[in-house]
């Protein structure tokens, strides 16, 4: 969410994992980021200037972020080489992301980060939210609605963090979350029509408060972080429980429908192979195969009169005893008797 503190807490968060001596791997994909108040192992202001990216596409501020990160995505390969390096050196590494959910979550480079990530480590989405900006129980639930979105998309651990609690704690929220009535009751001092559609949502999101892991912190004084860690680890479980085991069927679907696809791929190429040996010698009407015939494209160099050759060749100072268009011949028949060969060994298998 944007402006709700996820920068700050990335800070937060590194600066305590250093103070632990367990310094993070911290990666910034905010392209619009003007101060980056950590340092940052891989930064994508680095690989793709935003601005840039703006001017030469003709391009607004969002349009701008959605290509920059599309550009970094198709990187993204190395940066995982990096993170598997430094797997040993670093237990976390924190990711920022740009806020708004249509740049990164619902984005197809957004996607191909995540996926990539989650299929390889223990990832776990962390749903900054500004609580301070969400005492109005209408905005509370958009911002809700926006968590599940996320949850939704991303399928992974998740875990909202309500952040800004030393201007207001967060267990009204909490309360919100838990008791029914008592969201309701705030919900009766709103008299607009989106108060009857926010009714119904919250028993709708009943299912998704269930099961959610929800830490008030701030940011800026650093309070709740103890409380962040445990839920962090018990998201961390979640995805080895569940998670992972998804990951890896649909690993090993996409690698045996990879696996078909060769298979049929290699089967029509014998089906090829094998129209053009029964055509070889239906033409040739010998087994031999160097009486198949040489194909015109390729071997007339070789059958050409030697004086016309001669004539013909500007390369005379080339010793064409020696040359690749010398040996192509002898190589084309070795190719084609092998080709046969394998086609009579296939075709009576299949008799
Ligand atoms: N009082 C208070 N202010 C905070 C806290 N965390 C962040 N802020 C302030 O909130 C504002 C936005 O913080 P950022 O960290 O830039 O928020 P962001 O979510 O990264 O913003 P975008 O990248 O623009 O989406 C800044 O003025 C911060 O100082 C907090 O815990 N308490």
């Amino acid at each position: 969410m944007a402006g709700s503190g996820k920068t700050t807490f990335v800070q937060r968060l590194a600066a305590h994992l250093h103070g632990q001596r367990c310094p993070p791997y911290v990666i910034n994909l905010d392209p619009a980021v003007h101060n980056l108040p950590f340092p940052a192992n891989i930064d994508i202001r680095d690989t793709v200037k935003y601005k840039e990216v703006m001017k030469q596409y003709g391009l607004g501020p969002n349009g701008g972020i959605v290509t920059s990160l599309n550009l970094f995505a198709t990187r993204f390969d190395q940066v995982m080489k990096f993170i598997e390096k430094r797997k040993n050196a670093s237990k976390y590494v924190i990711i920022d992301t740009p806020g708004q959910i249509e740049v990164f979550t619902w984005s197809a480079s957004g996607t191909i980060i995540t996926e990539a990530l989650a299929s390889s480590f223990p990832s776990v989405v962390v749903y900054v939210m500004d609580t301070s900006r969400s005492t109005n129980p209408i905005t509370f639930m958009s911002n809700m609605l926006y968590a599940c979105s996320i949850l939704y998309k991303t399928k992974l651990p998740f875990i909202v963090v309500m952040n800004k609690t030393d201007i207001i704690d967060h267990r009204f929220a909490v309360e919100w979350m838990q008791d029914f009535e008592t969201f309701q009751d705030a919900l009766n001092q709103e008299t607009s029509y989106v108060s009857n559609l926010t009714r119904s949502m919250s028993l709708v999101l009943d299912e998704f408060y269930s099961s959610l892991k929800v830490v008030g912190v701030s940011a800026v004084l650093g309070t709740g972080l103890d409380e962040f860690f445990i839920q962090l680890s018990n998201a961390v479980d979640e995805y080895e429980r569940e998670y992972r085991p998804e990951y890896e069927r649909l690993r090993k679907t996409l690698e045996e429908a990879q696996e078909k696809q060769k298979r049929e791929q290699l089967d029509h190429l014998w089906k090829d192979m094998g129209s053009v040996c029964v055509q070889g010698s239906t033409l040739a009407g010998s087994d031999d195969a160097s009486a198949m015939g040489p194909s015109e494209l390729i071997l007339t160099r070789g059958t050409l009169d030697e004086d016309e050759e001669e004539r013909e060749s500007d390369t005379d100072d080339i010793d064409h005893e020696v040359t690749e268009e010398s040996r192509e011949e002898p190589a084309f028949r070795n190719f084609m008797q092998d080709m046969r060969l394998k086609c009579h060994r296939k075709s009576n298998l299949n008799e």
